[in-house]
């Protein structure tokens, strides 16, 4: 029930940088396709296609239900959002770029911040 202060302390640098690259990507130009859920109504053949759903608005839900147990599962989250993107969309094609650039931005910055 109770963590050691080593264990809480090292839980609290991976949460803060869960939070600050979060608020990167939702900041980043070329966020906008990934900003809120595709609607499946409005997108013909997203439903079929896409079975796991993902985007930055459901990411940040869950860092603030605590629902990332490991830093793992939060980076798992975020390549969903970009795997699915790559799985739908051409790579030329303007949400397929802007795919491409928000991945190797991520790529990037968690490396920065946690290796
Ligand atoms: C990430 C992604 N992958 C595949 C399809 C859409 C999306 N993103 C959604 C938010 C979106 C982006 C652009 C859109 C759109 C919806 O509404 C239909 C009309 C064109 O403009």
């Amino acid at each position: 029930k109770h963590d050691s202060p080593v264990s809480c302390a090292k839980k609290a640098k991976t949460v803060k940088a869960q939070q600050i690259l979060l608020a990167e990507l939702e900041a980043h130009p070329a966020a906008w396709p990934f900003l809120s859920p595709v609607n499946q109504k409005s997108v013909p053949g997203y439903r079929k296609v896409i079975k796991k759903p993902m985007d930055f608005s459901t990411i940040r839900e869950k860092l603030t239900n605590n629902q990332y147990l490991s830093l793992e599962s939060f980076i798992m989250d975020v390549n969903l959002v970009f795997d699915n993107c790559e799985k739908f969309n051409e790579d030329h094609s303007e949400i397929g770029q802007a795919g491409h650039s928000m991945r190797r931005y991520f790529d990037k910055r968690w490396t920065e911040l946690l290796k």
